[in-house]
């Protein structure tokens, strides 16, 4: 019965039909090249395939020792316009064979080949189709109709017209059917904002912007409720019936959403079991002796053999042999070889060969390739994009900004109640102004480890976005740099300085006052650049918040207000050139207490003698300058380790 709703379903299914419409959403492979300058061949939905594809990872194998692992073996597939779903059970290589055909993975990982409408895909191909990857990648905090603006604006080139542009957008919701939700903020853990179907048509959206050639979705339905996930999928049907070519990942889907499929590849353990007309796989499993019992969901059942589990098969009054129950090695060996032998392989085989030898005749075609793929747009127009996206981002998301606020008011007021209008006359006095000192740089640093959120928070989104080719590393890097980190670094630096140096009545002046404020920034500047580094290089929030705590914690011993310098031992001392802490103190108390005498009448206190025995060097200009040096080079270190990391994690997933 299912076989027939199947079948009746099906019917009108043509692939590889010529696509003629006008519609900018129905773009064929040809009208993108003229738009986005990246196309293939004309009139037809795209055609891709892989030939004989291995694909290996390095796998630690203990003492420092690394050993390669076998993820895909000998995968040969074709992918035409339509729904062509890649299933398996859990661990069966589906998502790695669909990085692998979104050129997502290592390449030094992959052998065999991939063509495009017979022609080997491109350098950088990633950019040129659309990927919609399982997590969230949009930003929360804009809209639908912005995130889209945003993506249009980053991956469509310059000579796309802004007119163009927003008809693009415009287009793209309402095929979609996000009309109703285009104004709506897609939403985040502090905004509620459009449903899980609505987010997940947004993620589409997003890739669907550029019109890409082949569209691959990484387990569209996960997360998402049964009918939210019908939703999906006869959406993205529709779309394939307009002329695209739509590769997805999927576990193990319902009836409903399995008959809309057009092409199945199933996978075990790397291997293919079936790759063919997915309303056909049931008569494969049929000729190697499974047959699905009436009611029972094809993709269950394709699992249950698969996994061994013969419970499948068997009547419903009939009872299985616990013995006969798990066999799968052999059951996976026997559909493996079935399938090498059957009809739907040799079909594959010839139509893959007529691929591959149009490519191998073409071979010394100097033109017949696909063009290099380059960034839709320039270094500038990124940076500008990127800009209004950081600062809508900070507007709309004032937890950040108004925590950072908060807790500076708080402990410059705690502060300023604690040590209000210190005198000086007296040794207490004195130690009274180091302790503010001490507290106010441990502050900047300690506050600062929200910092660490920088990237972690954003690491998905900007991964994805970087390997999509929405822009340089170098675009991201400078606009976090002076939209985000030097911000909102600059303001609890403001703030501290305005209440406590006043209310504390710290060395009178204009120019102390200022050089105390720039002290403040650059220790809280230095810190932050720390904490991005940390957050670039650490995957986990606590981890990287305790990495830098023990950071902070090394940094104060080192930094000889805990310890004298002597007593650090020479294997040792040399870690207080890293201390942040050190820097700023030193500068601090030069401001504070050089060359002046805090009296009472008869007894006075040399300031000198506190900068001496905390064993710094104060005499000259440059003892005080060198400071302000070191911070900004720690920083300039820190930014430049950072901006190395981000570029190795571009490649590949
Ligand atoms: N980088 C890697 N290092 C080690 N093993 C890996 C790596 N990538 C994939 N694998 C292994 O390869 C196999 C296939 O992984 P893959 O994620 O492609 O499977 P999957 O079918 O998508 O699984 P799931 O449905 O659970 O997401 C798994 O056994 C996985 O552990």
């Amino acid at each position: 019965m299912q076989n027939q709703a199947f079948n009746q379903d099906s019917a009108d299914i043509d692939l590889g039909v010529k696509y003629t419409k006008n519609d900018w959403s129905e773009i064929t492979i040809n009208d993108r090249k003229s738009a986005a300058g990246n196309g293939s061949a004309s009139g037809h939905a795209s055609v891709l395939s892989a030939h004989n594809i291995d694909y290996w990872v390095k796998v630690s194998g203990g003492c420092c020792k690394s050993a390669d692992k076998q993820i895909l073996t000998n995968i040969s597939a074709v992918f035409k316009q339509g729904m062509s779903a890649i299933m398996g059970p859990t661990g069966s290589g589906k998502s790695s064979f669909l990085d692998v055909l979104a050129g997502r993975k290592d390449p030094a990982g992959v052998r065999g080949h991939l063509l495009l409408d017979g022609k080997p895909v491109p350098e950088n191909f990633k950019c040129m189709v659309g990927y919609v990857v399982q997590d969230d990648v949009v930003m929360g905090t804009l809209t639908v109709r912005e995130n889209f603006s945003f993506s249009a604006a980053l991956r469509l080139p310059s000579s796309v017209s802004t007119g163009e542009r927003n008809e693009r957008v415009r287009q793209v919701i309402k095929d979609l059917g996000l009309t109703r939700c285009a104004d709506t903020k897609v939403g985040n853990e502090f905004i509620r904002g459009v449903s899980g179907g609505e987010r997940k048509r947004c993620n589409i959206g997003m890739e669907l912007i550029i019109s890409p050639p082949v569209l691959f979705l990484d387990e569209p339905t996960t997360g998402l409720d049964a009918n939210t996930a019908n939703t999906v999928l006869m959406f993205l049907r529709k779309l394939s019936r307009k002329g695209r070519t739509i590769i997805f990942s999927i576990h193990q889907p319902r009836f409903s959403i399995y008959r809309l499929f057009d092409n199945l590849l199933l996978l075990s353990q790397g291997v293919t079991v079936y790759h063919g007309p997915a309303r056909e796989a049931l008569d494969f499993f049929k000729t190697q002796g499974f047959i699905c019992q009436e009611h029972n969901n094809p993709p269950d059942f394709f699992l249950d053999v698969i996994n061994g589990d013969l419970r499948a098969l068997a009547d419903d009054d009939q009872t299985v042999d616990d013995d006969l129950e798990t066999e799968p090695v052999s059951q996976h060996d026997m559909l493996v070889e079935g399938f090498k032998k059957s009809q739907w392989n040799q079909r594959l085989r010839s139509e893959a060969e007529a691929i591959s030898n149009e490519f191998e005749s073409n071979r010394c075609n100097k033109g017949d390739k696909h063009e290099k793929i380059e960034y839709a747009t320039s270094f500038g127009r990124q940076v500008g994009v990127l800009a209004w996206r950081s600062v809508r981002n900070l507007i709309r998301n004032p937890e950040t900004a108004g925590i950072t606020i908060g807790s500076s008011l708080l402990f410059s007021i705690i502060i300023s109640a604690i040590f209000w209008q210190l005198g000086g006359s007296t040794d207490r006095d004195v130690k009274d102004r180091e302790g503010v000192l001490f507290f106010l740089i441990m502050n900047q640093m300690f506050f600062n480890m929200s910092a660490v959120e920088i990237f972690i928070n954003e690491r998905k989104l900007f991964m994805h976005e970087n390997m999509s080719g929405f822009y340089r590393v170098s675009s991201y890097f400078i606009v976090k740099l002076i939209f985000d980190i030097i911000p909102l670094r600059m303001v609890p630096a403001i703030i501290t300085s305005c209440i406590v140096y006043f209310s504390v009545d710290l060395r009178p002046g204009a120019d102390n006052f200022f050089l105390f404020m720039l002290c403040l920034f650059m220790t809280c500047l230095t810190a932050a650049c720390l904490c991005f580094l940390l957050s670039s290089l650490i995957r986990v929030f606590s981890v990287a918040q305790l990495t830098l705590a023990l950071s902070y914690v090394l940094m104060m011993l080192f930094g000889g207000f805990l310890i004298q310098f002597d007593s650090i031992g020479d294997w040792l001392s040399w870690l207080q050139y890293l201390s942040i802490f050190k820097y700023g103190m030193t500068a601090l108390y030069i401001i504070e207490f050089k060359d002046r005498q805090f009296c009472n009448g008869t007894t006075c206190f040399d300031g000198n003698l506190s900068l001496a025995q905390s064993d710094m060097d104060f005499e000259s200009t440059w003892d005080f300058w060198q400071n302000y040096v070191a911070l900004a080079g720690l920083s300039v270190v820190f930014l430049i380790l950072c901006y190395i990391q981000l570029r190795r994690m571009k490649k590949t997933t």
